[in-house]
């Protein structure tokens, strides 16, 4: 069964990674990038992550998971390379209210952690269902080429035009049909190009279109 994929606003939610290696920090990073207030435990860390401890952008507690260590957390990622220790913070976890990510045992997993590409607020993921992580890098590597820095750009300006055709555009209809026959082959040419003062204009005058409809 594919799963059903959700945006989580994490801002200053409380955030719990057991474990400190290479796979907690990878987690620990995509977890600050979206606002979460975020607490390793764990006896060692990598230099990054006891770098972001050094800095206080994360909370780390030095020493071995135990139980009782989850208390009001609202996910919950178990990345130690003990499998018995993944499992039994899980079960904690759960037990306790948070949603929860294990590593290494997929089928314990109430999410899964996407491959992502940002920019700005544009995210594109990718997952597989678990299936093979690598192909979704991947396919992340590809996307990335493929969809540039211009599109945080690109999309930070088309929310400013949104809100100003709501102003301008009196109804929900007139207003997707606008949305619909403006983000165009043309428009998009145009962002690729790096030319985004006339993609802006492009997309300005496809109102007149608009207006001429009965
Ligand atoms: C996408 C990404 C996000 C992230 O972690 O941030 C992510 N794994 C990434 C990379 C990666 N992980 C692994 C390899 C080695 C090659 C391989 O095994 O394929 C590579 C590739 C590499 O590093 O080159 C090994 C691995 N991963 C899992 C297991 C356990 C198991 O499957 O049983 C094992 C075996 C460990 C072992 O053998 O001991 C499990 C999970 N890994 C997931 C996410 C979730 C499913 C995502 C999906 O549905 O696709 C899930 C289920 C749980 C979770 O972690 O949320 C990140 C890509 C970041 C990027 O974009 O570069
Ligand atoms: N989901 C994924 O994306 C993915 C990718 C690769 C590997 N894995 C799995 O994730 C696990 C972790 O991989 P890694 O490369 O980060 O391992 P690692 O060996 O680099 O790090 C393990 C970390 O766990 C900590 N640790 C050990 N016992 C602990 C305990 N009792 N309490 C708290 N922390 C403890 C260690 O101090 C260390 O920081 C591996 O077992 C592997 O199976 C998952």
């Amino acid at each position: 069964m594919p799963y059903y994929p959700v945006n989580l606003n994490l801002a200053g939610r409380r955030c719990a990674v057991i474990g400190g290696g290479a796979v907690a920090a990878r987690k620990v990073l995509a977890l600050l990038a979206a606002g979460a207030a975020v607490t390793v435990v764990s006896p060692a860390v990598t230099a990054e992550l006891a770098a972001l401890a050094a800095a206080g952008q994360i909370t780390h507690i030095e020493r071995p998971y135990w139980p009782g260590a989850i208390e009001n957390f609202f996910i919950v990622i178990c990345a130690t390379d003990d499998p018995d220790v993944n499992r039994q913070a899980a079960e904690e976890g759960r037990a306790k209210g948070a949603l929860v990510n294990v590593a290494d045992a997929p089928e314990l997993c109430d999410f899964t952690v996407p491959s992502q590409i940002v920019r700005g607020d544009l995210v594109i993921t990718v997952s597989t269902g678990g299936k093979s992580p690598a192909l979704a890098r991947r396919l992340r590597q590809e996307l990335e080429a493929r969809y540039g820095p211009e599109y945080g750009l690109y999309l930070a300006m088309v929310g400013r035009l949104r809100d100003e055709m709501k102003e301008r555009l009196a109804t929900p209809r007139a207003r997707e049909c606008f949305w619909r026959r403006a983000l165009d082959d043309e428009a998009l040419a145009l962002v690729k190009a790096g030319k985004l003062h006339e993609a802006e204009e492009k997309i300005r005058d496809a109102i007149g279109g608009i207006r001429a409809e009965p």
